[in-house]
């Protein structure tokens, strides 16, 4: 596994998001479920507890756009990139956007959301790429069925690097 140059990680363990516009390719219900499911990858194995917050600030930000989308990193059409975050941090930092040119489904049809925005929330968390190919942090899309997705131990030490295991209680 990876973190970023200066290893940016959140300095508390309860985190808020907000998702600022959906695609039309999926029931908002649909999304609003991969997204937090997403989100429990990543709580299932550290202290870190997500709340979804609306009309206020929330430290990750998520939306689906097009092309030029006003951060300077344009998406690119149907297929290439699929979406990107940033990571921890005021502003943009841990945001996470997606890429609405892709035909975004809850199966194995392309492109998969929850796996997608497991990986993107890995880096709104502080874990950059990683070069072992079984692990979610790797840079290429492969579909794996979301209903016996696992954490590779190579995402999970990365994060438990940056915030603890889940307090057992
Ligand atoms: C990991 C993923 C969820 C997020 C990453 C981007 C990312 O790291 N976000 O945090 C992604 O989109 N990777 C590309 C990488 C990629 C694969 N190819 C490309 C062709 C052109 C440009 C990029 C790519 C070959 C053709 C397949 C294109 C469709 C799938 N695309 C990918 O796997
Ligand atoms: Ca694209
Ligand atoms: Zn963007
Ligand atoms: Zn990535």
């Amino acid at each position: 596994y990876k973190t970023f140059p200066g290893n940016p990680r959140w300095k508390k363990t309860h985190l808020t998001y907000k998702i600022v516009n959906y695609t039309p390719d999926l029931p908002q219900k649909k999304v609003d479920d991969a997204i937090r499911r997403a989100f429990m990858v990543w709580s299932d194995v550290t202290p870190l507890q997500f709340q979804r917050v609306f009309n206020r600030h929330a430290d990750i930000v998520i939306g689906f756009a097009r092309r030029e989308h006003g951060d300077g990193y344009p998406f690119d059409g149907r297929g290439n990139t699929l979406a990107h975050a940033f990571a921890p941090g005021e502003g943009l930092g841990g945001d996470a956007h997606f890429d609405d040119d892709e035909r975004w489904s809850e199966s194995n049809r392309e492109v998969n959301l929850f796996l997608v925005a497991a990986h993107e929330f890995g880096h709104s968390l502080g874990l950059a790429h990683s070069n072992d190919r079984e692990a979610l942090m790797y840079p290429i899309y492969s579909y794996v069925n979301p209903a016996t997705f696992r954490l590779s131990e190579d995402d999970r030490r990365g994060i438990q690097k940056l915030y603890g295991r889940k307090s057992s209680n």
